[in-house]
């Protein structure tokens, strides 16, 4: 039905594959990925690392006192045992009960100035980057947003960034301190014991290696599980968004179908990889008995052999776990740090797609825009070999209104689409006052440029935001002018919060009138100099269609205006129509001009006249309207 109504100009046909910038990223992002390359990534790394050098190092030097204070517990028991049990040296329990204490005090405060420094530093980290990401992909051109979903944006931003703050943060210490600590362990282990350190250490490499295996199962299962759920999020969000349309065709089994399929295989992902988790886990208590068992006997062995004295035997139990702990740990953590790269690597993807302003090409600023708009020559392509437009040819004069009528998909979304500059002629130029818009910086341009489409797209804020949202910094006069001239206030000050009330889906319901009253108001303050008007469709009630035609009279004022019509009096009152069928224009002239041609023009119009008092539709919708008023 409208022809730029579908979720605000950014998401026209977010269904449809676009050409251009996107493409390869999007096939990427959803499809589970393989490890990210380390060569690639490790610049990026770099990036984040480099100005945190300092905080890292001094991390670094807390983490190993902060080890080394652990270790002073264990070591302390033989002396314990040995020493002051069995031998009775009783002034040598002071010294051990102090350093003990004092190494437990020093590991508190350690692991305490840790979590402050790089916790703290990984959050932020977070932030900068979910801010840098965002604005980025704000940046990027429409044929980016018809590629991909919005969910996966929404986890790009939100999801991937987060799995970030394991390379800065904690993550990446753990792991050095891991490796460290289990060195540290396996030196003393060595030194008390070197058959017994020599077979435990045997069975747990064959047993790092199983679980090394394992690891390669599960994480294609997770992988695959963060993809499911993306999938079926997005899915989830669509359908909430469009109750009113599953309602509407009674399809809410449909989507209770299509959900529960979705959580199914959710369900099948998570149990899989329970499976293996819980094998592993089985696994790992049944070598943790194995090797206890086995020191048990080595030890006592060597006990009665005399080489190895009970405090010795109790140390090398605690040092034991000291080293295994964090072996099984450094697993955990290297999952982690794997997702985090991986997910740094799909930032980067999207950090590295181009801006629309970034090609050096796009260098020419507009001046002040005094209105003429040229399409000489132009067709385009959304995906190469299938045409869209072909050889579009017309003048719009400064202040004049051009109107665009034609069958649904003839072209006339695209042709506004290339106004806007959200997509490049294939061939041809697009001219505004002489500048092709494909070499001119799009900022300068879109300044300048106003847009009221038929589905208001409101944010979820106070009718005073939606307004001031074209031009956050306007005076409170020029905003009170706006809302006057647009007929916001004769409802909004009926409300008892005024401009304040909030709209959208926290607060009031606006009627369509009234959301494209508001859209008015924000295009008038705006003040561009060509404007674009996508005309409902639908019809409104004769007092809210006279309060916004007197709105958009005056928007349109002086102004170089594109409209999408379908009333009646805007294409009479046009300056020129363009009659677009299947990319071309076949038509074109004033409403009197082209009824006299007595060809395309006058049968749309001749057909719909009788239908509707003031609407001009499409054939398709005008059949729709025919058979419901036979029923
Ligand atoms: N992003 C896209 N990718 C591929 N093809 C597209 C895309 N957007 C539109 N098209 C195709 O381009 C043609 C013209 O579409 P366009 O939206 O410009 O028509 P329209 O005249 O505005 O139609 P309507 O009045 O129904 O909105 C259609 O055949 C459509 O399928």
């Amino acid at each position: 039905m409208g022809s730029m109504g579908h979720g605000g100009m950014g998401g026209m046909r977010a269904d449809r594959p676009a050409r251009g910038t996107g493409r390869g990223v999007a096939a990427e992002m959803t499809a589970a990925r393989p490890k990210p390359k380390l060569r690639k990534v490790m610049p990026e790394v770099w990036k984040l690392v480099k100005p945190r050098i300092g905080l890292l190092s001094a991390s670094f030097a807390i983490m190993i006192v902060n080890r080394a204070s652990g270790l002073i517990l264990p070591a302390s028991a033989r002396y314990l045992i040995d020493d002051v049990m069995k031998a009775g040296n009783m002034g040598l329990l002071p010294k051990i009960v102090g350093a003990v204490a004092l190494a437990t005090l020093t590991q508190a405060a350690t692991s305490y100035a840790l979590t402050q420094l790089l916790s703290k530093a990984g959050q932020r980290l977070i932030t900068e980057l979910r801010m840098q990401v965002q604005a980025h992909i704000g940046r990027l051109p429409v044929a980016f947003y018809d590629e991909n979903r919005t969910g996966t944006l929404v986890a790009r931003i939100m999801t991937d960034v987060e799995g970030v703050r394991n390379l800065i943060g904690t993550g990446v210490i753990d792991f050095f301190g891991g490796v460290l600590t289990a060195i540290f362990a396996f030196c003393y282990l060595i030194h008390l014991s070197v058959q017994m350190t020599l077979v435990t250490f045997v069975i747990l490499v064959v047993f790092a290696l199983i679980l090394q295996r394992a690891f390669k199962v599960i994480r294609p299962i997770f992988r695959e599980r963060a993809r499911i759920n993306a999938e079926v999020t997005g899915r989830l969000t669509e359908s909430l968004g469009g109750v009113r349309v599953v309602k509407g065709y009674h399809a809410e089994q449909v989507e209770a179908d299509v959900f529960a399929k979705g959580a199914e295989r959710l369900l099948r992902n998570v149990i899989s990889s329970l499976t293996a988790q819980s094998l592993m886990a089985l696994a790992s208590t049944a070598v943790l008995g194995v090797v206890g068992a086995l020191i048990m006997y080595l030890g006592a062995h060597q006990h009665a052999a005399g080489h190895l004295t009970e405090g010795e035997y109790v140390t090398y139990v605690m040092f034991l776990a000291f080293m295994i702990a964090p072996i099984a740990q450094l697993v955990s953590i290297g999952t982690q740090l794997t997702e985090a790269l991986a997910g740094l690597d799909r930032t980067t993807d999207i950090l590295n797609e181009p801006m629309e302003d970034s090609d050096p090409e796009r260098s020419t600023m507009f001046p002040k825009i005094v209105g003429h708009v040229d399409f000489d020559n132009v067709s385009f392509e959304y995906e190469p070999g299938k045409p869209v437009l072909h050889n579009i040819e017309f003048h719009s004069a400064p202040g004049t209104v051009t109107a665009l009528v034609g069958s649904s998909g003839s072209g006339k979304s695209t042709i506004i689409s290339l106004i806007c500059g959200f997509h490049t002629a294939t061939s041809g130029s697009v001219m505004i006052d002489g500048i092709d818009l494909a070499f001119a910086n799009l900022g300068s341009f879109r300044s300048q440029l106003g847009v009221v489409l038929q589905e208001t797209f409101l944010f979820d804020g106070t009718i005073r935001e939606n307004i001031l949202f074209s031009r956050p910094h306007s005076t409170e006069e020029e905003f009170l002018t706006a809302a006057h001239i647009a007929r916001v206030d004769e409802f909004a000050e009926r409300f008892p919060d005024g401009y304040e009330t909030i709209v959208g889906e926290r607060g009031v319901k606006l009627s369509g009138g009234q959301r494209q009253r508001l859209s008015i108001a924000r295009a008038i303050l705006a003040d561009p100099r060509i404007l674009i008007l996508d005309e409902a469709t639908s019809s409104l009630d004769s007092e809210s269609e006279a309060m916004i035609q007197n709105g958009l009279s005056y928007l349109m004022e002086g102004r170089t205006t594109f409209v999408i019509a379908h009333r009646l009096s805007t294409i009479r009152n046009a300056d020129q129509i363009l009659v677009v069928e299947k990319g071309r224009i076949v038509e074109r002239g004033t409403h009197a001009e082209l009824y006299a041609l007595n060809g395309r023009y006058s049968e749309l119009y001749n057909r719909q006249h009788g239908l509707e008092a003031n609407l001009f539709l499409a054939p398709g919708e005008g059949d729709k309207i025919e058979e419901v008023a036979k029923i």
